[in-house]
């Protein structure tokens, strides 16, 4: 078992660190990262995309690489047109809605985002359930306008009912992921028609396998992303996305994100798209010794939580 802890290059998700466990099985190695405001009966799927990872080979690929996105952080203009012309990604997915910020920071990125990619690129953005109805009906035509327009906004209100509300008052296409990811029930986003896409996790879906069926009973188009993986869990939402018949560009450029990654062969995207293969962590950036003890304790008693004896399981 190793334990990694990376500082981010931006604030994302109000975090300024990431950190995680890998767990080492007959297949390879497994990522269990879940962020530290889940409690432990919400990491249990995360657990299992960690065991599957580990002990299983993941489903044949229909494709050797994947599209990405970049993944813009609510930074400002600058950083923002920065961030895009690293990357070399022609889809970009830009945060907006962050709490602090005002509209107009938003109209400004998304600008700054649409000047450094060109127009041929395609701009989506990411709202984290953080508008009413109201705030949602107002930012996103403007928004689309300064994006010369969007291909999709991605969770812009937090209720299925008002996912449904918004996409039938707008004509921006809604994207829907916490509506997925922390659902109980993650059909109720189709029977409500409140999604045109829908975003899909490896670790909160309990893994590739798991995943794959979700997305083919749901039926609608899919965007893979992360949740802000080292390389070796992005390795597992890659073979998502070569698995799937089709699929948007995916959300899995977000190493770009870490200080410092798992291993010296990191999976960040060349020409837009990053290579379906295994990772092996060999350049691991240690946690602190605090960090590294509340992993521990953590795995045991999600691992008991789940029914999981992890000696037997990665002998
Ligand atoms: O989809 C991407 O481009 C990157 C991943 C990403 O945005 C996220 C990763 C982890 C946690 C989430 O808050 C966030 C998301 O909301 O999609
Ligand atoms: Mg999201």
């Amino acid at each position: 078992m190793l334990i990694w802890s990376t500082p981010l290059r931006d604030r994302f998700r109000n975090l300024t660190a990431r950190d995680g466990v890998l767990l080492r099985g007959p297949a390879g190695w497994g990522e269990f990262s879940p962020f530290w405001d889940y409690d432990d009966a919400t990491c249990v799927p995360w657990l299992r995309a960690a065991v599957e990872a580990a002990t299983l080979s993941f489903p044949e690929p229909r494709r050797t690489s994947v599209p990405v996105n970049a993944t813009v952080p609510a930074v400002g203009p600058e950083r923002a047109a920065e961030i895009v012309r690293a990357s070399g990604c022609a889809t970009v997915k830009v945060k907006v809605a962050q709490a602090g910020q005002e509209l107009a920071d938003d109209l400004d990125r998304v600008t700054a985002v649409r000047d450094a990619l060109g127009a041929a690129g395609r701009i989506r953005v990411d709202a984290n359930a953080a508008w009413s109805v109201e705030d949602a009906l107002v930012a996103l035509p403007r928004i689309d306008r300064a994006a010369g327009g969007l291909e999709y906004a991605e969770q812009p209100v937090a209720s299925v009912e008002d996912l449904a509300r918004v996409r039938r008052a707008v004509s921006v296409p809604i994207a829907a992921d916490e509506s997925i990811r922390r659902a109980s029930d993650p059909y109720a986003v189709v029977r409500a028609e409140a999604a045109d896409v829908i975003v899909v996790k490896v670790q909160p879906l309990g893994g590739v396998r798991a995943t794959l069926a979700l997305a083919e009973e749901l039926g609608l188009p899919v965007t893979v992303s992360s949740a802000l993986e080292s390389s070796v869990g992005i390795a597992a939402g890659v073979a998502l996305a070569a698995a799937l018949p089709r699929t948007n560009a995916a959300g899995l450029a977000t190493v770009a994100m870490f200080a410092v990654d798992v291993t010296t062969d990191p999976l960040l995207p060349v020409d837009g798209s990053l290579p379906f293969r295994r990772v092996t962590p060999d350049a691991v950036p240690p946690a602190p010794p605090e960090v590294d003890r509340a992993w521990r304790e953590r795995l045991d008693r999600v691992a008991a939580l789940a029914g999981i004896d992890l000696h037997e399981v990665l002998a």
